[in-house]
């Protein structure tokens, strides 16, 4: 299988080599040149372990990575899960699912894909004797499950910029307190956009990300979408028979990208009815569907911190299948975007996508709600999703992230604070990190003089 990229000024490469770039060196996103359709699989799946549709999924898609090692780093970075099923399907109503995402290492559904990225950048580094240096801006939680996923691979470092102020104080002790020498927690002034903006700055610097070796971690990287795409397949194959054919996702969203993975599976030949967009105030993509008109604005922060995001990275990839995968149209249109920051999204398929958003007050009634109605708690960040659930539809929830992760949030709603004994540790050991301007100059000095 070879990867295009959304902007195609760039030669087709294989899977290890998207995985490597991470951002293709145009500045677009890497996507499979064809998507494979995966309907006729579907029956022969329906029983496999968590473990063994992954290795199924991953393997239509990694095809440069040979079987055994692919299955290898898959058991790898799943033993690390502390759920048997690794992402339970919960019903916890009629009609109402939720997909629990947070039992990795890090308590956040990033761990799918980032403890696999990490295995699969070790294994890359054992092949070539290279060493890598990794990349990632973060809200809160995509930071973390990097560091973690890289925790104790020698060859890789990992450089991890984060809105100072604005993720919440557990989430900033995750990347802070890990005592590794090759951790760079980079706190920048601004939001997650303006991280996400230094990091595509740096890497359009092709001379230094080639000359640092260095690779994206954040969902732009194409082996974060497809090994999220795995649990989107697995809850819809544990479902009863008579409900597969009404299923709808919902996604509490801010990068676009968790979505975006389910979305790839409808288009592979999975029937899901919907996909419901679930923002917090920071509602670009909420305006998007409902008004077709992509604006971006200011980011707010909220009670949902890794949602504070108003310019979604992975929009573009849905962008390129919706102007028929020409690459010349996405051009245009990034470009429109960037010089007046909007376009007017007349293709978007609004039987499919629906979208809700919610205030802080809302996530705080929502907590409150979900517990006193189903004896549940959510982190603010699910919460969202409980926001208009559609009756008609099976709906799966995703849980995102553990609410212990968010305490001061939970006990606004519901009086009490959930723990877990992961984060406990992380209060009595010291933070490192450093602080920089949100400019790519700063900050590419700094990982010049750390990189391994
Ligand atoms: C807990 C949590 N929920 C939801 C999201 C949004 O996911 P995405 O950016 O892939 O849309 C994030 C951040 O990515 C998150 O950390
Ligand atoms: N919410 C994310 C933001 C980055 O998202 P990504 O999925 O593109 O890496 C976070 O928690 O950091």
């Amino acid at each position: 299988m070879k990867y295009v990229s959304t902007r195609g000024q760039t030669d087709p490469v294989s899977f290890r080599e998207a995985v490597a770039i991470g951002l293709a060196p145009d500045g677009g996103l890497f996507l499979p040149e064809t998507l494979p359709d995966i309907s006729p699989r579907l029956p022969g799946w329906r029983n496999l372990s968590y473990t063994e549709l992954c290795a199924e999924f991953l393997g239509l898609f990694a095809t440069d990575v040979p079987p055994e090692v692919l299955q290898q780093l898959i058991h790898r970075s799943y033993g690390a899960f502390t759920h048997p099923e690794i992402a339970p399907l919960r019903k916890i109503d009629d009609r109402l699912y939720v997909l629990e995402l947070f039992h990795g290492p890090t308590l956040a559904f990033k761990d799918f894909a980032l403890q696999f990225l990490g295995n699969l950048y070790g294994w890359e580094c054992e092949q070539t004797g290279r060493t890598i240096n990794v990349l990632g801006a973060t809200s809160g939680d995509t930071g973390a499950a990097a560091i973690h996923g890289l925790l104790g691979k020698p060859k890789a470092a990992s450089f991890i910029l984060y809105p100072e102020g604005r993720v919440s104080p557990l989430q900033e002790r995750q990347m802070t307190c890990t005592g590794a020498a090759n951790v760079h927690a980079i706190a920048i002034d601004g939001s997650f956009d303006d991280a996400q903006r230094v990091l595509k700055d740096i890497f359009a610097n092709k001379t230094f990300a080639t000359q640092h070796r260095l690779s994206a971690v954040n969902s732009i990287n194409i082996a974060r979408v497809l090994a999220q795409s795995v649990y989107y397949l697995h809850a819809w194959l544990r479902l009863p028979e008579a409900e597969r054919g009404n299923v709808e996702f919902v996604v509490p969203t801010g990068n676009f990208g968790n979505v975006f993975a389910g979305w790839l599976l409808q288009q592979m030949g999975v029937p899901v009815m919907g996909y419901k967009v679930a923002t917090n105030r920071n509602d670009i993509l909420h305006r998007l569907f409902t008004t077709a008109e992509y604006r971006s604005g200011e980011v707010h922060p909220s009670l949902a911190p890794s949602m504070d995001i108003q310019v979604a990275s992975n929009f573009e990839r849905f962008l390129y299948y919706a102007l028929d995968e020409n690459p010349t149209r996405v051009n245009n249109v990034m470009a429109q975007i960037k010089a007046t920051g909007a376009y007017r999204f007349d293709l978007l398929n609004r039987s499919l996508f629906s979208s809700s958003s919610a205030s802080d007050d809302e996530i705080t009634s929502l907590i409150r709600r979900v517990y006193e109605r189903y004896r549940y708690i959510v982190d603010p960040h699910t919460a969202c999703a409980f926001k208009d659930i559609n009756p008609q539809r099976i709906s799966i929830v995703l849980a995102t992230a553990h609410p212990a992760k968010f305490p001061a949030a939970i006990r606004d709603a519901i009086g009490q604070e959930p723990t877990s004994p992961v984060l406990e540790v992380l209060k009595t050991r010291p933070v490192v990190k450093h602080r920089l301007p949100a400019e790519a100059e700063a900050i590419k000095a700094f990982i010049a003089q750390r990189a391994i």
